[in-house]
């Protein structure tokens, strides 16, 4: 792939301790002086763990594969260049259901001290990680299926009080092409029946689990009481809260993306998945997948799109 993209080195300070970056058998683990990590597979470059507090943040089955025979049930899995089952009369058709993101073998781009302005602790308090995945690197299915040159580069932002995921594409062909993007992140919660969502209220979603009909949610907050799989669109508030206990627990902001997924696939749909264990463990995730889902964007020759979210703890 392009190797132009080199983050710079961290930044050496003069005050305290540095975050610590070590890789290990196909995954790459940031640590903060405060003890607060993340871990990412190079397999789909899934996020599998981000600790704050001593506390996780995200759900990851008991079952799931993490041997690169099937995508991450857990996590932040990346949906990339469609999501869910491809359209019959669209250029992704012969792609799996969610592309072939999740279940590529990324490349490790290295680290830095982060840039980024948006979460509170930035500079020598955070560390990103540039996680890269082009077309030369697809397995040969997926090239077929697929046959654009692109770029995708992931970044992985571990802050004091937050992690950020952005993700960017780059069409480094000669011919525009047209994707979805989505971070169908799984996160972990104490007790569902405990969990409300806010920041959702008035936006319009089509209910999945109700033959795909369009509605508006007429309340400002929404419990999970069944199997919940809404696709919420051009969502006028950037940020979906979740509380457990009506205390606020999770910001979820997204950046320069509109759309959002919230998913849970309760009893009979958990039973279904042979990757979801334990089969009770719908009682303690809740996917809040932040992305561009609603038709396709459609990206020219050299041009380059950026989204992603910043999540914030609250504990
Ligand atoms: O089983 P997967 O391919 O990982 O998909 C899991 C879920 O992803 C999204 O949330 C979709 O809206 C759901 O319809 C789908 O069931």
């Amino acid at each position: 792939m392009d190797r132009s993209h080199k983050p710079s080195a961290l930044t050496p300070s003069t005050t305290g301790p540095q975050p610590s970056v070590h890789s290990e058998q196909g995954r790459v683990i940031a640590t903060l002086p405060t003890g607060d990590s993340v871990e990412v597979l190079l397999y789909g470059a899934t996020v599998v763990s981000w600790k704050h507090n001593g506390r996780e943040n995200l759900w990851v089955s008991k079952a799931a594969k993490l041997d690169g025979s099937k995508p991450v049930r857990g996590g932040v899995p990346v949906v990339f260049p469609c999501f869910g089952p491809p359209p019959k009369d669209h250029a992704t058709s012969a792609l799996p259901q969610h592309g072939f993101a999740r279940n590529s073998t990324w490349q490790y781009l290295g680290k830095s001290s982060s840039e980024s302005g948006k979460l509170a602790s930035g500079g020598d308090d955070a560390v990103k990680l540039d996680f890269g995945l082009s077309s030369a690197e697809l397995s040969e299915d997926a090239k077929k299926a697929w046959p654009y040159d692109f770029g995708l580069v992931y970044s992985v932002t571990l802050g004091k009080d937050g992690l950020q995921t952005m993700l960017n594409v780059q069409n480094k062909g000669k011919e525009s092409f047209e994707f979805q993007m989505l971070l169908h992140t799984y996160f972990k919660v104490d007790d569902i029946s405990k969990v409300s969502l806010t920041g959702l209220g008035s936006a319009t979603y089509v209910d999945k689990v109700l033959n795909a009909t369009t509605h508006t949610q007429s309340t400002p907050s929404l419990s999970i009481t069944g199997e919940t799989d809404r696709v919420y669109t051009a969502i006028k508030q950037d940020t979906t809260s979740i509380l457990q206990d009506g205390k606020l627990r999770l910001d979820v902001i997204r950046d320069n993306l509109v759309d959002s997924v919230v998913w849970n696939p309760w009893i009979e749909k958990a039973k279904g998945m042979g990757d979801f264990e334990p089969k009770d463990g719908y009682k303690n995730m809740v996917c809040v997948e932040v992305g561009a889902v609603d038709g396709w964007q459609k990206l020219e020759a050299g041009d380059t799109f950026e989204g992603g979210m910043i999540v914030k703890s609250h504990l």
